[in-house]
C-alpha cells in the first residue's frame, strides 16, 4: 500500500505544453522506450570525424541535388543554344547540356549550387577513403564489425559510381569523353559486355539514351540504395557501440566518452555547420568543371588537358600505362587486355582487397573474440605498410592519369612519364611497404625505450667521477598504461605433418598456409617489455608525475575529464566508470 498522498487537485500544476506534446507523441510512437539513447556514449578522437564529414557532405548532395532537378534536363534531344553566354550562341547541343549552362549563367544561385553539389561530392569521396583508411589502420573492421566494413565497402563504390554518373549528366566534351571510356571499358568486359553497354547506351554509341537512363540512376537508384546503406550503417554503429583507442579506464568491456545529450548532438550539429560552410565557401570561390569551356559533346572530338574528377584518377592511370594488348581467341572472339586488365582486373582485385582483408586477419589468426579496443597502425606494422603501400599505388596510378598535363607542365616526354608510371606500379609499393614496416618496427622499439629508459627531462646530473648525464624520468602513468597494454599476437605455430601415431594430418596443407600468412602478419614484432623488465627499469628511473595508479588488474587510471562510461555514470572527482558494456556494473 502506498503510504504518499495524492496531492489536492489544486496543487498539482498543470503539464507545459512541451509535456503535452512529448505525452501525445510517446502516446503514438513510444519514444519515452528510446530515452536511452540520450545517454548514450560517444567515444572522443579526431579521426571519427571523417565519418560525419562523409555523412555531412551527403546531406548536403541529397538538397542541392533536389535543387537541381528542378532545372536541369536530362535530354539528348539536340536544340540550338540562345542563352545568355555569347561564345555558345547558335551552337546545336543537347538539352541536357544547355539546361547546365541554363543552371550555370541565367538560374539565380545555380552556379553556387552546382558547384556546392560538385564540391560536395569531392569532399565526401575524400572522406570516405580517409574513414576507410583509418577502418585499416586501427583495426576497427574486427568482430563484431565485418558487416559494417562490407556495408561501408558498398557505398564506397556506389558513390564513386555516383560521382562518375553526376558529372556524366551536363553531357558536355569532358563528360562525353569519359562516358566513350566507360563504354570501352564496359564492351571489354567479357560475355556480358555487349549487353551491358546495350543496356546502357540504348543501341550504338552515344545513342539518345544514356543521359536519360544515367539521370534515373543518379537521382533515385543510386541514392536511394546509399541512403538505405547509411541508415543501417549509423544503426549498427549504434548497435555495436563505437571502438575507442586504449589508454586508462578504457577496456573491451566499456566506453568512454561524452553522452548523446547534449554534449554530442552539440558537437555533432556544430561540425554539421563547419562543413557546409567549408563547402559553401569553397563552391561560392573556387570553380570546378566549368563546363561552358569545353562545349557539347561531339563524337568526332575529345577533351584535350581536363581531368576527370579526382577519384576516377586511378582508373584513367591503369588504363594509360596498360601496353596496347589484345588477343583473339579461335571464333573470332577478340579479348582486348589493354582495356580488361587496368579497367576490369585491376580495380576487381583492388576492391576485393579491401572487402575480405578482415575475413582474411580473421581467418589467420583464428580469433573469434569481439575486438572494441582500436590498433594503434605501428603495433600492425605488416597491416599498416600494407594499407600505405596500396595508396602508394593508388597516387601512381592517380599521377599517371595525369601524364598528358605533367607532361606539359613539366616539359617532360610522355613516353618516359608513361614509363615510369609502368615500373612504379611495382616499384613504388614494394618500396613503399618495406619503408613503412620499419618505420612501425622503429616507432614499436621507441615505445619500448620509452618504458624501459623513460623520458628525458632536460636536466643534466654530474656523477661524483666528473660524468655528466641526462636524467630520465618514469613517463607519466597513463601513457605508460597505453603503451603496456598493446595486444600482441602471436604467430600460428606450424603444424605437425604426423601425429603421435605417424598418421598423416589431413589438414597439414592448410594449416601451413595459414602458419605462413600468419608469420607474415605478426612475425618479427619488438616484444613488450616483461614485468620484470619493468620492475628493473622503474629501480633506476626518477618517478614521473602521476594523475592516477595503475590498479592491481591493469586497467590502470580512469580518464580525468569528466568523462562517463556506456552505463552514464560518472564517478566521483570526474573520473570514468569502466563498467561492463552495457551493462552498468562497474569494474573498479
Ligand atoms: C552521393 C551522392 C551524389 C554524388 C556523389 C553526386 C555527384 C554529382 C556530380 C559530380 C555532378 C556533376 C555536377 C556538375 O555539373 O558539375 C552531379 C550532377 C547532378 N546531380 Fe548529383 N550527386 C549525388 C546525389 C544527387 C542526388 C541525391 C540528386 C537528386 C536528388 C542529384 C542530382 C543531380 C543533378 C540533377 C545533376 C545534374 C545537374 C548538373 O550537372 O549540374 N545528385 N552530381
Ligand atoms: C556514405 C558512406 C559512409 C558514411 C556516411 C559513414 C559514416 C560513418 C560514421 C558517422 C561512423 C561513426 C564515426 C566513425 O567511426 O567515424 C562510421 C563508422 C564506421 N564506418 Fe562508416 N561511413 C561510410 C562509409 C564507410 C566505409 C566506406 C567503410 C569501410 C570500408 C566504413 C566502415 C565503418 C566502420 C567499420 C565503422 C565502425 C567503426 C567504429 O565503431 O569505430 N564506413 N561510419
Amino acid at each position: 500500500m502506498s503510504t504518499t498522498e495524492r496531492a489536492p487537485q489544486s496543487a498539482r500544476t498543470a503539464p507545459s505544453r512541451g509535456e503535452r506534446i512529448a505525452d501525445w507523441t510517446d502516446g503514438r510512437l513510444g519514444i519515452y522506450n528510446f530515452r536511452f539513447l540520450i545517454r548514450k556514449v560517444f567515444p572522443d578522437h579526431w579521426s571519427f570525424m571523417f565519418g560525419e564529414m562523409a555523412l555531412y557532405s551527403f546531406v548536403v548532395l541529397i538538397l542541392t541535388g533536389l535543387w537541381l532537378t528542378m532545372f536541369f534536363d536530362p535530354s539528348m534531344t539536340e536544340t540550338v543554344y540562345h542563352g545568355s553566354h555569347t561564345p555558345l550562341q547558335g551552337i546545336p547541343m543537347s538539352q541536357a547540356y544547355a539546361s547546365t549552362i541554363e543552371i550555370s549563367f541565367d538560374v539565380r544561385g545555380g552556379l553556387f549550387i552546382r558547384q556546392l553539389h560538385h564540391w560536395s561530392a569531392l569532399i565526401m569521396i575524400a572522406s570516405l577513403c580517409v574513414h576507410t583508411l583509418r577502418h585499416f589502420l586501427t583495426g576497427s573492421f574486427r568482430k563484431p564489425r565485418e558487416l559494417n566494413w562490407l556495408i561501408g565497402f558498398t557505398m564506397l563504390v556506389l558513390v564513386t559510381l555516383e560521382g562518375f554518373v553526376g558529372y556524366s549528366l551536363p553531357d558536355d566534351l569532358l563528360s562525353g569523353t569519359g562516358l566513350r571510356i566507360a563504354e570501352g571499358v564496359t564492351l571489354a568486359i567479357p560475355l556480358v559486355g555487349t549487353y551491358l553497354t546495350l543496356f546502357l547506351f540504348g543501341g550504338e554509341y552515344p545513342g539518345n539514351d544514356v543521359i536519360q537512363r544515367f539521370y534515373s540512376f543518379h537521382i533515385l537508384l543510386i541514392p536511394g540504395i546509399v541512403l538505405a546503406l547509411v541508415t543501417v550503417h549509423l544503426i549498427l554503429v549504434f548497435y555495436h557501440k563505437h571502438t575507442q583507442f586504449r589508454g586508462p579506464g578504457r577496456t573491451e568491456n566499456n566506453v568512454v566518452g561524452q553522452p548523446l545529450m547534449p554534449h554530442y548532438t552539440a558537437k555533432a550539429g556544430g561540425f554539421f555547420f563547419l562543413v557546409f560552410g567549408v563547402l559553401a565557401l569553397l563552391a561560392g570561390i573556387a570553380q570546378i568543371n566549368p563546363v561552358w569551356t569545353y562545349g557539347p559533346y561531339r563524337a568526332d572530338q575529345i577533351s584535350q588537358g581536363s581531368q576527370p574528377d579526382w577519384y576516377m584518377g586511378f582508373l584513367e592511370g591503369a588504363l594509360r600505362a596498360m601496353p596496347a594488348w589484345e588477343f583473339v581467341l579461335p571464333g573470332g572472339y577478340t579479348v582486348n587486355l589493354a582495356v580488361l586488365i587496368p579497367a576490369v582486373v585491376l580495380p576487381t582485385l583492388m576492391m576485393m582487397v579491401i572487402a575480405l582483408w578482415p575475413f582474411l586477419e580473421a581467418w589467420v589468426t583464428n580469433d573469434r573474440r569481439e575486438h572494441h579496443l582500436l590498433d594503434r597502425p605501428r603495433d600492425h606494422p605488416t597491416r599498416t605498410a600494407f594499407g600505405i603501400s596500396f595508396v602508394s599505388l593508388y597516387l601512381v596510378l592517380f599521377f599517371g592519369g595525369a601524364n598528358d598535363v605533367l607532361a606539359e607542365r613539366f616539359h617532360l616526354s610522355l613516353n618516359q612519364i608513361t614509363w615510369a608510371v609502368r615500373i612504379g606500379i611495382f616499384l613504388v609499393p614494394a618500396v613503399t611497404y618495406v619503408v613503412t614496416r620499419r618505420i612501425c618496427l622503429g616507432l614499436q622499439r621507441r615505445d619500448r625505450d620509452k618504458l624501459l629508459h623513460g623520458r628525458e627531462t632536460g636536466r643534466i646530473r654530474r656523477l661524483p667521477h666528473g660524468e655528466f648525464v641526462e636524467v630520465h624520468a618514469r613517463l607519466e602513468r597513463e601513457q605508460e598504461y597505453s603503451l603496456l597494454s598493446r595486444d600482441v599476437r602471436e604467430v600460428l605455430p606450424a603444424p605437425e605433418a604426423t601425429d603421435a601415431d605417424g598418421v598423416p594430418n589431413p589438414r597439414a596443407r592448410k594449416e601451413m598456409l595459414r602458419h605462413r600468412v600468419s608469420r607474415w602478419l605478426y612475425g618479427n614484432q619488438i616484444p613488450k617489455p616483461t614485468r620484470e623488465e619493468m620492475r628493473h627499469a622503474l629501480e633506476h628511473l626518477e618517478p614521473g608525475s602521476s594523475h592516477g595508479q595503475i590498479s592491481p588488474n591493469g586497467h590502470g587510471p580512469a580518464s580525468s575529464n569528466g568523462q562517463v562510461s556506456s552505463n552514464g555514470h560518472l564517478t566521483a572527482g570526474g573520473h570514468a566508470a569502466a563498467g561492463e558494456r552495457e551493462s552498468g556494473q562497474e569494474v573498479h
